[in-house]
């Protein structure tokens, strides 16, 4: 589990297995950019702000590789607008959205899953993990939860709940973010604060 997020600083090329197989011009690749199969940057795999880092440095490169001969070349880049809020998530939206899915998911799970619900749970689980759209955490997923001790804990909510803690905290701890404290997952997806302030 080392490799989980510690190239996340690099280019990450996808791997055969992967359906976004690539071959990526290197030269090109701002650090964070996730290259899907067509070569091009993986937008739900890279953070917005690695994504404008490439579209600055697209433009600098056109500049100074294509000179008008009748203009002075400019020095300076300028940075990309921040894109408007109704645009295609990036890797920390999609992250955000699909966490606050899982931990409720979990939260609404029975305390006591029929041998059914937990068969569907541990399907669901394994079809998540292989098609999560940001497909470096995808595969990052499914080598924790593959590892032995990390398999889902189905049997019913807190079970799942924790284990669902755990898994984010693992993506936490690549990230170097702090972690969250399991004790508390149900105060945070399911009955609101000791202290009230979501009643
Ligand atoms: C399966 C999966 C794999 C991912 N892999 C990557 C990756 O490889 N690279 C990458 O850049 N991003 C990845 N992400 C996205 C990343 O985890 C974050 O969602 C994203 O960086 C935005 O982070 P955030 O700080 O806004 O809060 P998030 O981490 O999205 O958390 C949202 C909220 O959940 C709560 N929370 C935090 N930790 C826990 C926990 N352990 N248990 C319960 N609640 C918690 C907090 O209240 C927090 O505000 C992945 C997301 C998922 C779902």
């Amino acid at each position: 589990m080392d490799k989980f997020f510690t190239d996340l600083q690099k280019p990450k090329k996808p791997t055969a297995e992967s359906e976004d197989a690539a071959s990526p011009d290197k030269q090109a690749i701002p650090k964070g950019v996730v290259l899907g199969k067509d070569g091009k940057p993986c937008r739900t795999c890279t953070s917005v702000s690695a994504w404008r880092a490439m579209i600055k440095q697209d433009a600098a490169t056109a500049t100074t590789q294509s000179p008008s001969p009748t203009t002075t070349p400019t020095t300076t880049t300028p940075t990309p607008p921040t894109p408007p809020t109704d645009c295609p998530p990036d890797v920390e939206d999609l992250g955000r959205s699909t966490w606050t899915f899982l931990h409720t998911l979990s939260a609404n799970y029975p305390s006591r899953a029929t041998s059914t619900q937990q068969t569907e749970m541990r399907q669901f689980l394994t079809l998540f993990s292989r098609l999560y759209p940001c497909w470096t955490c995808a595969e990052d997923f499914r080598t924790w939860m593959g590892t032995r001790g990390n398999e889902p804990r189905v049997e019913g909510r807190e079970g799942l709940g924790r284990w669902m803690c755990e898994a984010h905290n693992e993506v936490n701890r690549k990230l170097g973010k702090r972690e969250f404290e399991c004790a508390r997952w149900e105060e945070r997806w399911r009955s609101g604060w000791r202290d009230g302030r979501c009643d």
